[in-house]
């Protein structure tokens, strides 16, 4: 190797100084995972040159044979991970080997509170990468060249990991990155021949590439007369790994243990997946999918930026990461590989993009995946409550984007509700019609800014009086789920509300006349206080709704309800003034109080009470505070 040139020193983005940081200072009780990391970006680099090389066969400079390669360097305490696949250019090192390139990433780091041992579990989360060579080494340099490049086009990257790394134009004969760890005096384990083959056995085995080491040869054997029983032997490198892409093996054959594994290469999680479904396809289309629910949502769940989406093979060649046009938004936590044989080899994003066997396999994925949650709801309730938790607010989006299946979806929903006292979300749609009251033919909801708002609010009184459930929403999705989800098995979602409350057969003929009655009776009144408030509402109407709270207000059937105008002024959106429709409660003491009073400022004053009252309960502030306040002093004070 030629004398470096060109020496530049470069400090990392400052989360990667956070991480690596964090990383010194924790304690991993599972070390060796450097080597499924480095070995991972190896696997991937040749990968992406035999992709590359589909167009472009000087790529391979006459060396097709991809493999991956541990050396160990007993003398200088080094472990090197070396690869022959696609490198990388001075350029590209800096980038890739200086920064986190995920989006969300700053949010993340701004995230962590500071407290070593939570924030290291966190990191986990993350997902540590290529930096968790420092794990286990106090200097890490990185040699690589890019393929197609000429050899003098090498560089070499070095840094012990405190806030800077240097880089440098280096000559290298092979393409392809080495990734060579200076380890610490305590880790010199990784230095044992035999413990390395191991921990290459569980992490490697299922991936496409060969990981070689480099055995002895053996000298010559004589027996006592001096006759040779066996050859001297030359060392040679020797596979390590079985190399056989796990998702092409049968079912039958792969361990949870390795399915596992597979799982942490792909996805990059320090944790087990929850699930994963399997399955090789032939016929009309073929194609093998294994596609995986993890345990816990990644840090950029809500980034809907963020990278999402299939590992794509076609024929068993990697074609590209993060395929998405296979899974729809609302399943953008699946991780998993999607092997077609019907794609072409030439396949690009554009080409995916408007496609129709892209289609057929997105739907084929997505049915997959809801039919693996729906199996899992079924016989692990407790494991679907982990997944709810973790994902339920991103299917939540499902209804929306994916109308086909609104149905199967609807079906894996948990809310909390009335029937539980407690904000866990754990009622299915099932168990809510399996609960309904004779006469009930509809799912009464309420969505709301809180839990508490939820259930305390006065539109529930009547439900309460009669033991109907209702369901209690709370979260920001689920005003616009409900704008997309109109009925589950032919019952009609109602919003408590919204609209005149009409409980069918819930009421009895008696209770019927007597509101009647009522509404006619208290005509009069009603006008009166539409005088009073004029344009502020609506309409006056009575309720029935009600028990223990003189008035509320409502929005008509067909307009904007308060937690969708919420939700869009949040956005930033323009939303017109939202008139309600005011509904006075007969049973009341305050409205019978309403009714004995005279035309008058007194009057007016009560009606506007009322009016106030039942907007603050259902919108939790009020456009002129200070003049209500006023007015319930005036009126405190008689
Ligand atoms: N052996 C290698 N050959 C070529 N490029 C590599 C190699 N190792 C790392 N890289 C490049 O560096 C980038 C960063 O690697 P790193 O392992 O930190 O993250 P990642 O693999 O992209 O994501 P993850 O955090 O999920 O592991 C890779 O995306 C790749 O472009």
């Amino acid at each position: 190797m030629s004398e470096a040139v060109h020496t530049e020193t470069h400090g990392f983005q400052t989360e990667v100084k956070q991480l690596l940081n964090l990383m010194a200072h924790s304690l991993y009780s599972n070390k060796e995972v450097f080597l499924r990391e480095l070995v991972s970006n190896a696997a991937d680099a040749a990968d992406k040159l035999r992709f590359k090389a589909l167009s472009d066969s000087a790529l391979y400079e006459a060396d097709g044979n991809l493999r991956v390669r541990l050396v160990l360097d007993k003398d200088n305490k080094t472990l090197t991970i070396s690869d022959n696949g696609i490198g990388m250019s001075r350029d590209e090192v800096i980038e890739h080997l200086g920064t986190i390139a995920k989006s969300g990433t700053k949010a993340f780091f701004g995230q962590l509170s500071g407290d070593q041992a939570k924030d290291s579990q966190l990191i986990g989360q993350f997902g540590v990468g290529f930096y968790s060579a420092f794990i286990v080494a106090d200097k890490v340099t990185v040699l690589s060249r890019a393929a197609g490049q000429a050899t003098d086009r090498g560089v070499r990257w070095e840094s012990d990991g405190d806030g800077s790394f240097t880089v440098a134009d280096i000559d290298k004969p092979g393409r392809g990155t080495d990734v060579i760890l200076h380890l610490r005096e305590a880790e010199l384990e990784f230095l044992d021949d035999w413990r390395l083959r191991s921990i290459i056995g569980k992490y490697s085995d299922h991936i496409s590439i060969a990981v070689e080491m480099w055995k002895d040869g053996e000298p010559e054997q004589t027996d006592e007369d001096g006759t040779v029983t066996s050859p001297a032997t030359e060392g040679e490198w020797e596979q390590v790994n079985k190399a056989t892409a796990l998702w092409t093996r049968s079912k039958g054959e792969v361990s949870d243990e390795e399915y596992q594994e597979f799982y942490k290469h792909i996805s990059h999680d320090y944790q087990d997946a929850l699930a994963w479904s399997h399955n090789k396809v032939e016929g009309n289309q073929e194609y093998t999918s294994l596609l995986y629910v993890p345990a816990k949502a990644p840090f950029d769940m809500y980034n809907r930026d963020q990278s999402h989406g299939l590992k794509l093979y076609v024929q068993r060649v990697f074609i590209m990461d993060d395929a998405e046009q296979f899974m729809p938004t609302y399943l953008r936590f699946v991780k998993g590989v999607l092997d077609s044989n019907d794609l072409p080899l030439n396949v690009s994003r554009e080409i995916l993009q408007d496609n129709k066997i892209t289609a057929q396999l997105r739907k084929a994925c997505s049915k997959r995946v809801l039919s693996m949650l729906e199996q899992m709801a079924k016989n692990d309730a407790d494991k679907y409550q982990g997944f709810w938790k973790e994902f339920g607010n991103v299917l939540k989006e499902g209804p929306a984007e994916d109308y086909a299946n609104r149905e199967q979806i609807a079906g894996l929903l948990r809310f909390a509700s009335t029937h539980n006292d407690s904000d866990a979300q754990t009622v299915s749609l099932e168990d809510y019609i399996g609960r309904m009251k004779e006469g009930q033919d509809k799912i009464y909801y309420i969505t709301a800014d809180s839990y508490a708002a939820a259930s305390h609010s006065p539109h529930l009184e009547i439900f309460k009086k009669k033991g109907i459930e209702v369901l209690l929403m709370w979260e920001r999705v689920d005003e616009w789920l409900m704008n997309h989800l109109s009925d589950f098995k032919d019952k009609q979602f109602v919003s408590v509300t919204k609209g005149e409350l009409d409980l069918g057969e819930l009421d009895d003929e008696e209770t019927k006349k007597a509101q009647e009655e009522a509404k006619e009776a208290l005509a009069p009144l009603l006008e009166r206080v539409q005088t009073a408030l004029g344009d502020e509402v609506k309409e006056v109407r009575l309720t029935h709704r009600l028990t223990s709270t003189p008035s509320c207000v409502v929005a008509g059937e067909y307009d904007m309800s308060t937690q969708m105008i919420k939700l869009m002024r949040a956005a930033g959106q323009p939303v017109p003034e939202q008139k309600y429709i005011l509904e006075l409660n007969p049973e009341h003491t305050l409205v019978k109080k309403l009714e004995t009073l005279e035309e008058g400022d007194q009057f007016n004053e009560w009606s506007q009470l009322l009016l106030e009252q039942a907007q603050l309960a259902e919108q939790g502030g009020l456009k002129d505070p200070a003049a209500f306040v006023a007015r319930v002093n005036r009126l405190l004070l008689g």
